[in-house]
């Protein structure tokens, strides 16, 4: 018997939920149900390791694993838990042809196994594994709406060879806006705007180009110029001003720059103004698509922002993005493709299912731009990044522009993204590498598990209707949580990788909109996305890697706006992040407790010091411990100096 069906049998649990529970997730969905809790029922069948799952869901507290059947070291809590029930098969363990599943890998119901950035057996295949657990239990996700049956569908070619009995993806998401009112609607930049203008720049690498201080110096065409100013842009940022006339000038870049602070814009608009200087034309009706620019990130929530971000500069020019991501009809995801496409936003899955299916050719490809691209080519994603450049017809990195985005950029993954970059690439840091957003106050409450609750009541009670993201562990807590809101009264919904797209996307619209002021989320919802007046994130759950704390805590805080961060710490569970994130409060110039600070260095933690140093990047890897072998117009070096000595106190 090898591995996969060895979990088959030994793993097993999905199942259904046969009330309203599954269909809205806004307020009283959750609760106000027939039944108001998960019923156990027969499952779609999974795929991917393992798939335990604990099908019922009266009060369960069943900390960490959908993904992995061999790590069935669930936290329990004190709440009555029943027995799972329904046949899931878990196969697909470390495979990676996932198009449906591109989300799913950033939800954290394997903490075990995602805990190792890298390598471990589990780890390695961590996106196997929680595909299995999402799979597992959400092939048979059903809700009131059959129509809805259709999570646990891999639409990659690979996938499909062995799932003509799996349900297909048939949700078509809405079409975008037309209107021109809302295509441009934005919230306005804060009060610490200007303040971004003090942070300390590095830029390494050779002959960078000077930074622009104005979008009239990013010399724009007409209409992108008008579309800038229509978003309500009047200056660039720092990774602007410094990212725009690198990527003009040709280079490959990797840029590092804090939440919020206008990554997305850094690279649509001189990829754009380039695509509309050479009159790119999308090539319309077309059985195969060749993109001049691919975009990729790590979730479809994300991916589809971006997308809507690139159509909104790209509005009234000839220049037309296209988005494709999982858990859609892919059907009418190659219809719209057909109608013409310059600039191809893709979660991974979907993207090398469009391409292996022949609808997507690579050939002209002149831009790949990583967004989150440390998680880009962490081990989740790191097969499909190198699928996608390894693809056939896409252009060597020797002839496309490869650029690289994120908050966050660890060493490990530096040294990694330099596989993907031309060997002069530019490295630009924009204040600390893997810093938090100084415009978010960080506070820390001290709370055991069982106590979570009553303060996260306590807390959004005092909080009145400020819109709140709560971020927790698991796909079950997010559920549980957010049902426990919902009774408390609190208009609550969440997202998370076992719900439905279309229910995700209606959560997040709803929490856009207001109808809900609380979005419980799984990691799902940690990275880029870009709420307007997200005042509050509660981190119920302390993640397990810093990184990804820094990206939560940055869903407020955003475009010179203040935000606030409430982390519960539970000393049992979160020692091991204590030194981190004492380090981060501390490079962020926030109070730390005194308890977080003893926490840190007492050696209470399992690995007594935890080393930061795996985690955080102070500067560009390339400029080793002193602070920078490219000495040839760095804008500063002031920046490397003060980190660098900053990362020597912390070794
Ligand atoms: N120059 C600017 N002027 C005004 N608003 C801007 C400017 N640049 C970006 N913004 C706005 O700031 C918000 C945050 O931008 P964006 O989402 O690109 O941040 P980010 O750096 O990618 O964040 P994250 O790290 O969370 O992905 C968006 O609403 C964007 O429209």
């Amino acid at each position: 018997m090898d591995e996969w069906e060895e979990q088959e049998t030994a793993t097993s649990g999905t199942c259904a939920l046969t009330s309203d529970t599954s269909t809205g997730g806004t307020q009283g969905d959750f609760w106000n149900s027939d039944h108001g809790e998960f019923q156990g029922g027969r499952g779609g069948r999974g795929r991917g390791r393992g798939g335990f799952k604990n099908s019922f869901f009266s009060g369960a507290e069943d900390g960490a694993n959908d993904g992995d059947g061999q790590n069935n070291t669930a936290e329990r809590s004190s709440f009555s838990r029943r027995g799972g029930c329904g046949r899931g098969r878990g196969r697909g363990f470390g495979r990676t042809d996932h198009s449906d599943f591109d989300a799913n890998e950033e939800d954290g119901d394997n903490k075990n196994v995602s805990r190792g950035r890298r390598g471990g057996r589990g780890g390695s295949y961590r996106q196997g594994g929680e595909q299995g657990g999402r799979d597992g239990f959400g092939g048979g996700y059903r809700g009131k709406d059959e129509e809805v049956f259709a999570q646990g569908h891999g639409d990659t070619p690979a996938e499909n060879a062995d799932a003509s009995d799996r349900p297909r993806v048939t949700y078509i998401p809405p079409p975008p806006s037309e209107d021109e009112e809302s295509i441009f609607s934005h919230y306005e930049s804060g009060v610490n705007f200007d303040k971004y203008d003090e942070i300390l720049v590095d830029v390494s690498g050779t002959n960078p180009p000077p930074a622009i201080m104005t979008f009239d110096e990013a010399a724009l065409c007409e209409s992108l110029k008008r579309n800038v100013s229509k978003s309500g842009y009047v200056k660039p940022t720092p990774v602007q001003k410094h990212g725009i006339p690198i990527i003009s000038a040709g280079r490959d870049l990797m840029a590092c720059a804090q939440t919020g602070s206008g990554k997305t814009a850094a690279f649509l608009l001189p990829i754009l103004q380039q695509l509309m200087a050479d009159g790119a034309a999308a090539s319309c009706f077309s059985e195969m698509q060749e993109p001049d620019a691919i975009i990729v990130a790590p979730t479809r929530e994300l991916i589809n922002q971006i997308y809507l971000e690139a159509r909104k500069f790209a509005y009234g020019t000839c220049v037309r993005p296209v988005v494709v991501y999982g858990g859609v009809s892919t059907g009418h995801q190659i219809r719209d493709l057909s109608r013409g496409c310059n600039v191809l936003c893709g979660t991974p899955g979907r993207l090398l299912d469009m391409i292996g299916r022949g609808k997507v050719g690579l050939t002209k490809v002149r831009y790949l731009v990583l967004d989150e691209a440390d998680r880009m080519l962490d081990m989740g994603f790191e097969p499909d990044m190198r699928r996608l450049v390894g693809s056939p017809g896409m252009p060597s990195k020797e002839n496309r522009q490869t650029l690289m985005f994120s908050a966050t950029f660890p060493e490990d993954i530096q040294r990694l993204a330099a596989d993907f970059l031309k060997t002069d690439y530019l490295f630009l840091a924009v204040g600390i590498v893997g810093g938090a957003c100084s415009d978010v106050e960080q506070t820390f409450v001290q709370v055991t598990k069982f106590a979570k609750r009553e303060q996260l009541i306590d807390l959004l009670k005092s909080t009145g209707s400020e819109r709140t993201m709560v971020f927790v562990e698991t796909k079950r807590q997010a559920d549980f949580i957010a049902t426990i809101l919902c009774q408390e009264k609190f208009p609550t919904t969440s997202i998370h990788g076992d719900r439905e797209q279309w229910q995700r996307e209606q959560a997040l619209g709803d929490f856009r909109s207001g109808k809900c002021s609380v979005l419980v989320a799984t990691s799902v919802g940690a990275r880029g996305l870009d709420i307007p007046d997200v005042q509050f994130v509660v981190n119920f759950d302390l993640p397990n890697n810093i990184d990804e704390y820094v990206h939560r805590i940055g869903r407020t805080g955003r475009c010179g706006n203040t935000g606030r961060a409430v982390s519960f710490y539970d000393p049992v569970a979160d020692s091991e992040l204590a030194r981190s994130l004492v380090t981060i409060l501390s490079k962020a110039q926030q109070e730390v407790p005194s308890w977080l600070e003893e926490s840190a260095f007492s050696g209470h933690s399992p690995s007594g010091f935890n080393p930061p140093r795996k985690h955080f990047a102070s500067t560009d890897l390339r400029k080793g411990p002193q602070g920078g072998f490219f000495q040839d117009g760095s804008v500063t070096s002031q920046l490397a100096v003060q980190t660098a000595a900053d990362d020597e106190e912390w070794e």
